[in-house]
Order: structure tokens, then sequence, then C-alpha cells
């Protein structure tokens, strides 16, 4: 069979085939393409990590550096502690041979010691009578050392008794010097200024046998004299002394505490506490044969005021002094209270102290501007056991003499039947008809066992303070107060002057001080002087000033103090 192929056929064969070829490649061609889209995500993926990778290397080798570095300088300390513990190895070995060598050395001592106290025990135990007897012996020598001491003790005391006793014998003024302490107040004034090297406020002054004296020792200086007191003596406690140097507080005691009150006992001064005794002492004596009045009175500006009286408007009414016919200087119409303990007598005291004038100075800033006075007039009016010892011996007499018997008059009868009848007399001396002259003819004494009712006085002085007026920086009315203070004083000073040489003309009355003090100061009152001094180098010349005013004092003899009794007559 004739093989005919048309030629479009064999064409469209062909394009056929090309087609499908054309096809085979496109899907070879997708498939590389495929092939290469996943070969680039893969590269960029690779890539990728190898940037990651990169990274951690970098920062490895950065660990890996620093690692290192932290090596090198470990290694570095551990060098140096290495060659450190070799030194103090070395140290230790060194400390260890002188320890041990110590402990050896101290071995061997210890062995020495203890082989000397066996050996000393044994020394002391074959010693034990000597020791024993030693014992004895010192015990013995601080017994009698001990008895001496209160031999001494004892000596001093009776010394210093017979010493007042003369003193009083004499006729002189007791004078007792009191040094206060040193108070902060003192270190205000020590910074301005020195005296030989020593600051202003450096204690100077020191009591000689250098005893504080607290208030109980004053006071038992003062004591004796209430016992005077009521005995028929005048007594007058005068405390002198400049501004500041505790004239007050040992009058009448500390002010930063109520010396008063029932707490401040020991603060207080002679004033509360010469009360008490006073008031102690009378209730051992007859019941009512006492009474006690109280007035206080100031000096001030050199003018005399009554500071009980009820008409003075808050300060006192002004009095004079006068000197009565008997010779003895008076307050005109002074006020009396009665008192009957010794806490009205304080009652009265602090209701008035607040009028006595103060003011304050450089040098002390509660500084009293008045001379105080307070008195307690004692009124006694016990039966005279002198008198009535005497009365008896009269009578006595008068029975050995019949013949004058009937030349008693029944009044002298009366008055010689006893006690009782001496009692029932009135208390004044004017009114008492066993004092009136006895107008029957008597020849012999009439005897009395009566008396008058005896006034005894106790002063109790609070001076102001001696000053110098530029220390204590006053001007105006307060110089003149400071003014008027001085000539006082000194017009004290000046009496005991004339006192003291005996001369014929006492200036008393200089002075309303010296006027109104004049029977304690010439008179026969027991005069106690208590010299207060300050104890710094800034009052030096101050307490020599004091002082000297002592000395004058103690150089006064006057005649011996007497019993306002003792003039009694025995009729
Ligand atoms: N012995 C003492 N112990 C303790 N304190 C004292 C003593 N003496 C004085 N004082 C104190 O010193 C201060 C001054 O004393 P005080 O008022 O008695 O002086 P003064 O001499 O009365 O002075 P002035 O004359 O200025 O009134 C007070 O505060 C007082 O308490």
């Amino acid at each position: 069979m004739p093989l005919f192929i048309n030629r479009d056929q064999i064409f469209a064969h062909q394009v056929h085939l090309l087609e499908h070829k054309l096809r085979s490649k496109e899907e070879r061609i997708l498939e590389l393409e495929t092939e290469n889209a996943l070969l680039h995500l893969r590269l960029a993926e690779c890539l990728g990590k190898l940037r990651r990778d990169h990274k951690d290397v970098a920062e490895a080798q950065k660990r890996c550096q620093h690692q290192k570095n932290i090596t090198k300088s470990t290694q570095t300390a551990l060098a140096k502690l290495l060659s450190e513990v070799q030194v103090l190895k070395h140290d230790l070995r060194d400390v260890f041979a002188v320890y041990v060598g110590f402990a050896t050395e101290l071995e061997g001592q210890s062995k020495q010691l203890l082989e000397r106290v066996v050996s000393a025990t044994s020394d002391v135990q074959g010693d034990s009578e000597d020791v024993r007897a030693l014992q004895a012996k010192v015990e013995a020598l601080e017994r009698s050392l001990q008895e001496e001491k209160e031999r001494c003790r004892t000596e001093r005391l009776r010394r210093k008794l017979l010493h007042n006793a003369l003193v009083e014998l004499r006729g002189n003024i007791r004078v007792h010097c009191r040094v206060r302490p040193v108070l902060p107040f003192d270190a205000g004034f020590g910074q301005s200024g020195s005296v030989s090297g020593s600051t202003l406020s450096e204690e100077v002054v020191h009591a000689v046998n250098d005893v504080k004296d607290t208030q109980e020792d004053v006071f038992e200086e003062v004591k004796p004299l209430l016992t005077s007191l009521l005995d028929g003596y005048n007594v007058c406690i005068m405390a002198y002394g400049q501004t500041g140097s505790g004239k007050t507080h040992t009058m009448i005691g500390s002010q930063n505490e109520d010396p008063m009150g029932p707490g401040g006992a020991p603060l207080q001064g002679v004033i509360p506490k010469a009360a008490t005794e006073l008031f102690r002492l009378i209730s051992e004596k007859p019941a009512d044969s006492h009474t006690v009045e109280v007035s206080v009175v100031e000096v001030y500006n050199n003018e005399v005021f009554d500071l009980l009286s009820k008409d003075g408007e808050g300060s006192g009414a002004k009095r004079d002094v006068i000197t009565t016919s008997t010779g003895t200087s008076e307050v005109t119409s002074l006020t009396y209270e009665p008192v009957r303990s010794s806490a009205e007598v304080m009652q009265v005291i602090s209701a008035v102290l607040r009028l006595r004038a103060r003011s304050p100075t450089l040098v002390h800033r509660d500084s009293s501007r008045s001379h105080l006075i307070v008195t307690l007039t004692v009124t006694s009016r016990s039966p005279n056991v002198l008198a009535l010892a005497r009365r008896l011996q009269s009578a006595r007499q008068e029975l050995h003499r019949p013949a004058q018997k009937e030349w008693w008059s029944p009044r002298c009868r009366r008055a010689a039947s006893g006690r009782r009848g001496a009692e029932e007399q009135p208390a004044s001396p004017a009114s008492s008809p066993l004092h009136s002259p006895c107008h029957s003819p008597c020849p012999s004494p009439r005897p009395s066992i009566s008396q008058a009712p005896v006034r005894t006085k106790l002063q109790l002085v609070d001076l102001a303070g001696s000053e110098c007026v530029g220390m204590s920086g006053v001007t105006g009315a307060a110089l003149w107060e400071t003014s008027c203070i001085n000539r006082s004083l000194s017009a004290l000073s000046d009496v005991l002057g004339a006192l003291a040489e005996q001369r014929p003309h006492v200036p008393y009355r200089n002075s309303k001080l010296t006027h109104l003090l004049q029977d304690s100061i010439g008179g026969d009152a027991k005069l106690l002087v208590m010299l207060c001094i300050s104890p710094t180098q800034r009052f030096v010349a101050e307490s020599l000033q004091s002082l000297g005013f002592g000395t004058r004092a103690r150089q006064v003899q006057r005649e011996p103090a007497r019993r306002k009794n003792a003039a009694l007559k025995i009729k």
C-alpha cells in the first residue's frame, strides 16, 4: 500500500512534538525555578543562621576574653595570697617559738614562786605567835589612840567652854566667825579678772579648823545663851558681814526653801531655832510663869520702823528711839505681839519679813537693805528661889529676936507667909503692893519671896550688809540706801572703838542703829557677834574689814553681864 503521508500532517505532527517538548521544557523550567526559589530561601536561612552564629561566636569570644581576664587576675591575687600566707606561716612559726619560750619561762617562774610560797607559808606558820602578839599591840595602840583622841576632843571642848566663860567674866563680847561655802553665784564674778594668778572666784578664806558650819553647829553656840535669858540676862545675837556673806541665812535660814516650813528644820537659822528652844525651856518651868512677846523693828535709811504696827500702811510705822530715865534705850510706842509658841513667833515674823526692804545689787540678787531687829521679851513671874532662901534665913533670925517681933506689921507677916501670896500679886512692878515701899516701922530688912516680874530681852539682829559702792553697782535711791547702811555700820564700829578704848563718851546717838542697840552693845547684855565671811578672792578686802570689826568687838571690856533679878532688894 502506498504510503501517502500528507505534508501538513507531518508538519502538524512535528508541531505537536515540539509543543510537547516545549511543554515538558516549561515544566522543567518551572520545576527548576521552584527549586531555585527553595534554594534561595534555604540560602537566606543559612545566611541568617550564619549571622547569628557569628554573633554568638563574638559573644563567646568576648566571654572567653573576660574569663581569661578573671582567670589572670585570680591567678595574680592567688599568687599574692600565697606569698602572704607564706609570710604569715613564717610569722606564726616565730610567734609560736616565742610563745613556747615564754610558756617555758613562765612555768619555771611559777615553779619558783610556788616554792617560795610554800617556804613563806611555813615561815608564817612558824611566826604566827609573833604576828598575834604584834596584832594585839596594834589593837592596844589603836585603842589608846582612840582614847587620846577622845581626851583631846573633851579637852578642846573644855577649853572652848572655859574660854567662853572667861570672855563672859571679862565682860568681853563673844565673837564667832562663819565662812560660807563657795556658791554658784560666786562663779559669775570669777571670769573678769585675777589677782596674782588666782581667779577672783577662788576660795581663799578657810576656817582654821576647816569645819563646815551647819545651821545646827551655829545654833549649838547660841543655845546656852537661851538658858541665860531665862536666868535673867539680856541677850543679843547679831550677824555682821559684807553683803551676800550669809547673815540672813545664819539668822533666819535659807531663802530658797521655806526655812519656817515643817520640812525646813535643818535650814532654819538662829531665829526659828532660838524660838523653838526658848519655848522648850519655858515648858520645863511652872505653867504660866513666863510670857513672851515679840516685836520686829527695821532700821532703814537711818529711820526706825515698827513692822508689827497696824498703822504702817504695809511698810511699818515710823518710830523714835529714846533714852529712858534709867539710861536705857527704848523704841517709842513699839508693838509687842504676845506669842505662846515658836510657831506663833515664826508666823508673826514671816508675815512681816516681806515688808523688809530688799533690792538686787551686783553682788547679791536679794540683798537686804535694812537692819532687822527681832526682839523676844520674856516676862518671868517665877518666885525667886534666892529671895525665898534669904527670906527663910531672915525669918529664922527674927525668931531668935522675940523683942523685935512686934515690930512686924501685919503686911510684913502676910508677905512672909508663903509663896501663894506672892503669886497672887499683880504682874506690874509699879502696881505691886509688895514692891511699893512699906510704911510700917520695920527696923529689920523685910524679906520678900516675891519679886517684880522680870523682863529680859533676846535681841536677834540681822544687819544689812556692809558693801563697797563700786562693787555693788548701785545708783540713785539704792546709792542713798547703801550710804545709810555703811554710815550706820561705821557708827557701830565707832561705838565699839570707843568702848574698847574706854573713852568717856561713846557716840551711841550718831545713828539710830547704835542708839537702839545701846543696851546690848555697851550695857549688861550677853552679846554674841556672828561674823559672816565670803570665802572668795574677790571679797578679801571686805572679809578683812569684817574680821577687823570682830577684833574691835572682842577688845571691848564691859561690866560682866548682870542678871535682871540680881538687883532685887530684900527688904
Ligand atoms: N553657810 C551657807 N550655806 C549655804 N548657803 C549659804 C550660806 N550662807 C549663805 N548662803 C546663801 O548665800 C546667799 C546669800 O546669803 P544671805 O542672803 O544670807 O546674805 P546676806 O549676808 O544676808 O546678804 P545681804 O546683806 O545682801 O542681805 C543666799 O542664797 C544664801 O542661801
